[in-house]
Order: structure tokens, then C-alpha cells, then sequence
């Protein structure tokens, strides 16, 4: 279900927030992409990456779903996405760190969401997210092949990642984050996951994007944000198609 966007925490400066959402407004509007560096600085990311590492070497993690069953088997399943993962609302005790980093990330949503450019984040109106999606790529060429985040309108408009893999070199340690803008014609943004980045991009067709193989673990967090009316109309859908498959079976 959708979470509420938490509202601004007292520990976050509005200037900072102000300056954010206005890069995030400019960008997602220009390039549909937005990624900004020093996020929260390396105090607070170390601080984030240690409740990460903690949760991972407490076993916490566990392989990613695939959507269709086709991928069942271990290997085919890794072929597709190599990912582990582990699902927080944020306000977890044991990771109060993480739970700070979301509710900057919300900050600035909120903010993004009220700002000019015909008084939204492009034409969505955001009222929550999913939980955040703690990832790691264990470096064995782990990778994600190209997909869409939201290819069938179920109600997640913007992608948040942030990065926490330090002195990550793309050359040896693969890994780049690859999106094919659908408006950039030829071109496209090669993100490296470096350590205390913070990715923004719209999650539907706009951009198919792929995980080049790792070969060293590759730590992300991601929030999806959810668009008010795409989402409601999502769930009235989900309803219609229960109630259908729910007569049939009987
Ligand atoms: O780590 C990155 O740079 C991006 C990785 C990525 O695209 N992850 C991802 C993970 C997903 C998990 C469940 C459903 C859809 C998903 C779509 N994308
Ligand atoms: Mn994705």
C-alpha cells in the first residue's frame, strides 16, 4: 500500500530543501533525469551505508522477485535481475539513519510537487511512495537486464535512488546504471553508483534502464512515488480484475 510522504522533520534545513526541489523541478522537467551529488553528505552517508552493511551481514536480504514465473529457476532468475533485496518503511529503530535519508527524499518531493512549472512535478500530483527498497548486487557480474519500472501505469511516476558504494570504479567494478531516455534520441545517461549520489527519473516508458554486470557489491536504496490519480485508478483496476477472476473461479 502507499505510505504517506512523512512531512518535513525538524533535523532537516528548509534552504537546503528549497534548493533541491528546484534542481529536481528544472531537470525532471528538462531531461525526465535528475542526479545530484554530496546528498547528505559523508557524515550522514557512512552513517546510512553502516545500517545497510549491518542489515546485509545479519542475512536480512533475499533475492529479488521476478514478476513473470517464467524466470523460476536460481540461474535464469539471476540472468534477469542478480539483485538481493530487503523492503523498510523507515522507521525502522534499528536504522534511523535510513529512515532520515527518506524523509529528505520525501522532503524534497513534497516541495518539488508544490513548485512552479504549471504548480507541479510535471503534470503528477505525489501523495505517497512505496517502502524503500534496500538493494545489493553481491559482485559476481550480478547485473539487471533493460526494463521499465512502471510499464503499465500502476501508479509509480518518479524512481529515488540513492548510492552508497564508496571509491566505486566503474571500470573495473562495472555496475553503471544505463537509462535510455526515450527524448534524448541516440544518447543516453550513464549514472555511476557512486557513494552518496542521489538519482531521480521518471519511472515509465520514458526510461528503460539496465544494471550493467557488478563485480563488486553494489549498494542502492530506492523509493518509488506514487502519482494520486494514476494510483487510484491502479487500484480500482487491481479491484475490477478480483472481483472478475473471483466469479470466475467460483
Ligand atoms: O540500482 C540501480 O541503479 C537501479 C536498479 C533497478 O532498476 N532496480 C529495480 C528493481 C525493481 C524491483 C522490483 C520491481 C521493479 C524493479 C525495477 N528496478
Ligand atoms: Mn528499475
Amino acid at each position: 500500500g502507499a505510505l504517506p510522504i512523512s512531512p518535513l522533520s525538524k533535523q532537516i534545513d528548509d534552504r537546503v530543501i528549497d534548493h533541491y526541489s528546484r534542481v529536481v523541478v528544472k531537470d525532471m522537467n528538462k531531461w525526465g533525469v535528475c542526479a545530484m551529488n554530496d546528498f547528505l553528505g559523508p557524515e550522514k552517508g557512512s552513517l546510512v551505508l553502516d545500517e545497510v552493511l549491518n542489515m546485509y551481514s545479519a542475512g536480512l536480504f533475499r533475492d529479488g522477485q521476478l514478476v513473470s514465473q517464467r524466470g523460476g529457476a536460481g540461474d535464469l532468475r539471476r540472468a534477469i535481475r542478480g539483485d538481493q533485496i530487503t523492503w523498510l518503511d523507515g522507521k525502522e529503530k534499528e536504522c534511523p539513519n535510513i529512515g532520515l535519508l527518506i524523509s529528505q527524499v520525501d522532503a524534497i518531493i513534497l516541495r518539488a510537487n508544490k513548485m512552479l512549472s504549471n504548480g507541479k512535478m510535471g503534470q503528477y500530483t505525489i501523495n505517497g511512495r512505496t517502502k524503500a527498497m534496500v538493494a545489493c548486487y553481491p559482485g559476481n557480474g550480478s547485473r539487471y537486464v533493460k526494463h521499465v519500472d512502471n510499464p503499465n501505469h500502476d501508479g509509480r511516476c518518479v524512481t529515488a535512488i540513492y548510492y552508497l558504494n564508496r571509491d566505486w570504479n566503474v571500470e573495473q567494478d562495472g555496475g553503471l546504471l544505463r537509462i535510455f531516455p526515450e527524448g534524448w534520441k541516440d544518447s543516453v545517461a550513464n549514472i555511476e553508483p557512486i557513494f552518496d549520489r542521489i538519482l531521480f527519473f521518471w519511472s515509465d516508458r520514458r526510461n528503460p534502464h539496465e544494471v550493467q554486470p557488478a563485480y563488486r557489491t553494489r549498494y542502492a536504496i530506492t523509493l518509488w512515488y506514487f502519482d494520486a490519480d494514476e494510483r487510484n485508478m491502479a487500484c480500482q483496476r487491481y479491484q475490477q480484475e478480483r472481483k472478475l477472476s473471483q466469479s470466475k473461479n467460483t
